[in-house]
């Protein structure tokens, strides 16, 4: 196998592959869950509204893949809202549904305002909520914009209990950025690297995904780059990868941009 489809393959497995449209139906979410079983694998989780959570677990039991594929859904999305009691209700409502991650919006606008305790409070609560589920905090490092805010607000993450820490909501105008990403990480490192990263909103190519990996491979070691620690949220990527899993592998095509 060649470089670039091995990398395919790596990212595929690192993937939440994502439907978070309004327009969702439940015949998308099955189509989705079926999207997630590839000749090459399997992504690490698909990720849908809560409305979903159900159908989506029983469609991937149906599929034979219930044990290799988990299902996250969101929580307090896509706004972030400072309201702990209707996160932490959220929260439970989706652990109640059967969700194995709940990827929870940070209240960022409280932070950009200099209010550390409502979002420290609202994670800690949240991380109670999920009981041995993963929770995965959005940090919405595209609004919050400044290093210093996205550190602060990954630090916060992490003392409230966060399991992985993520960049966006893909509903911003800046979502994912391999800037925000490297902050993030350091935060992770500084923190002891038991904490994981999923950088998600904008991320459509193996090429985009490749800088990510370099990155997380450079701070925290290729080793530490497992679905347990790292994930692409990505509603587009599957389909760069599948075409480039489809190639023969001598085309050159397939290097392009890479
Ligand atoms: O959490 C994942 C994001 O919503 C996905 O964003 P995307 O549609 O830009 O890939």
């Amino acid at each position: 196998m060649t470089e670039v489809a091995l990398s395919a393959r790596r990212v595929l497995s690192l993937m939440d592959l994502t439907s978070l449209n309004d327009s969702d139906t439940d015949a998308d979410i099955t189509a989705l869950c079926r999207r997630a079983v590839t000749a090459a694998g399997t992504p690490a989780a698909v990720c849908v509204y809560p409305q979903f959570v159900s159908l989506a677990k029983t469609a991937l039991a149906a599929l034979g893949v219930a044990e290799q594929v988990r299902v996250a859904t969101v929580t307090n999305f896509p706004d972030g809202s400072a309201d702990i009691a209707g996160a932490v209700q959220q929260t439970q409502a989706a652990i109640a549904a059967g969700a194995d991650e709940v990827d929870l919006v940070f209240p960022w606008r409280a932070l950009q305002s200099g209010d550390e305790q409502t979002g420290l409070a609202l994670v800690s609560a949240c991380k109670a909520a999920c009981g041995e589920q993963l929770l995965k905090v959005i940090i919405e490092s595209g609004a919050l914009s400044e290093p210093a805010l996205i550190r602060r607000a990954s630090e916060l993450a992490i003392e409230g209990g966060a399991d992985f820490i993520k960049t966006s909501t893909g509903k911003v105008t800046v979502n994912a950025t391999p800037e925000a990403a490297g902050i993030m990480l350091e935060v992770i490192r500084a923190a002891g690297g038991t904490t994981g990263f999923k950088a998600a909103g904008g991320v459509r190519t193996l090429a985009q995904a490749a800088e990510y990996l370099v990155l997380a491979d450079r701070l925290m070691g290729p080793e530490w780059v497992t679905p347990a620690h790292f994930r692409f949220g990505a509603s587009g990527l599957l389909t760069d990868l599948l075409r480039i899993l489809q190639e023969p592998a001598n085309s050159s095509e397939s290097q392009d941009g890479y």
